[in-house]
């Protein structure tokens, strides 16, 4: 359960979230969709604690987030940049992460999937981007906790890592999970998520599944659904 009532964000004037209401209360693939700079990291690292809101709630599992950080130990989070420490191997960084969050992480069976055997022992500034991403998700993803954030998950993947990523999205949400997704591949949000989220202006202008989306902006495809919701701010 995430609860989130009337969050206000602000960097210098810039005001990027003005009054965000937002409930997810049961298990499924919830997409945070907006055109860029409308505050979908900023909405979800304040759910993480790493941005301090002006003023609102925020409530996970419901443990307010002011009065307990312990909840965070049941988010799994995919940053969007991740920033790893260069001189590294892949299997120090995997063990470091593990010792950090004190949980032994099932790593095994995602370095098969993203077949990151053959980077175990080279140093993550020598990685492609797109394995270190498939690095990031093995971070990630070890750790079987009730939440699981995912911060624009398919950048940089292979056709055939994205397949596994979506059979894992799909695996995991059968668990019973709450998956919060940022994407701006609208194939894959239309294919993974049950519900749309979508930030505009500060706020979620339009909370619904994708058919709802459809019948609410009268178009029967979704990324023109999607253009329906920006067409109506330019009005
Ligand atoms: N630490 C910060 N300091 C100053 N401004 C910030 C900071 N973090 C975010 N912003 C600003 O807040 C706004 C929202 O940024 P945010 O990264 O949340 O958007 P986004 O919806 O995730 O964008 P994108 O789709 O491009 O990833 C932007 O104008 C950004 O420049």
């Amino acid at each position: 359960m995430i609860r989130i009532e009337q969050l206000h964000k602000k960097f210098g004037k810039n005001k990027v979230l003005k009054g965000v209401d937002l409930t997810i209360s049961k298990k499924g693939v919830f997409a945070i969709l907006g055109p860029n700079g409308s505050g979908k990291t900023t909405l979800i690292k304040a759910l993480l604690g790493m941005v301090i809101p002006d003023s609102g709630s925020l409530s996970v599992g419901d443990i307010s987030i002011k009065k307990d950080w312990k909840y965070r130990d049941q988010i799994d989070y995919l940053p969007q940049i991740a920033n790893f420490p260069a001189n590294l191997t892949v299997k120090e960084l995997i063990s470091m992460i593990k010792d950090l969050r004190n949980r032994p992480g099932e790593d095994k069976k995602l370095i098969t999937v993203f077949k990151l055997e053959p980077f175990l022992t080279k140093k993550l500034s020598n990685l492609s981007g797109g394995t270190k991403q498939k690095v990031n998700l093995v971070l990630t993803l070890m750790f079987d906790s009730p939440i699981i954030i995912l911060d624009e998950p398919t950048t940089g993947l292979d056709p055939i890592a994205l397949i596994h990523l979506k059979k894992i999205i799909k695996e995991e949400k059968s668990k019973g999970k709450i998956i919060l997704i940022t994407s701006h591949i609208m194939s894959f949000v239309e294919e993974m998520a049950d519900e749309i989220v979508f930030l505009l202006e500060g706020k979620v202008y339009f909370k619904g599944t994708i058919e709802a989306l459809k019948t609410e902006t009268k178009e029967s495809n979704f990324e023109h659904a999607i253009a329906n919701l920006l067409t109506h701010e330019d009005a």
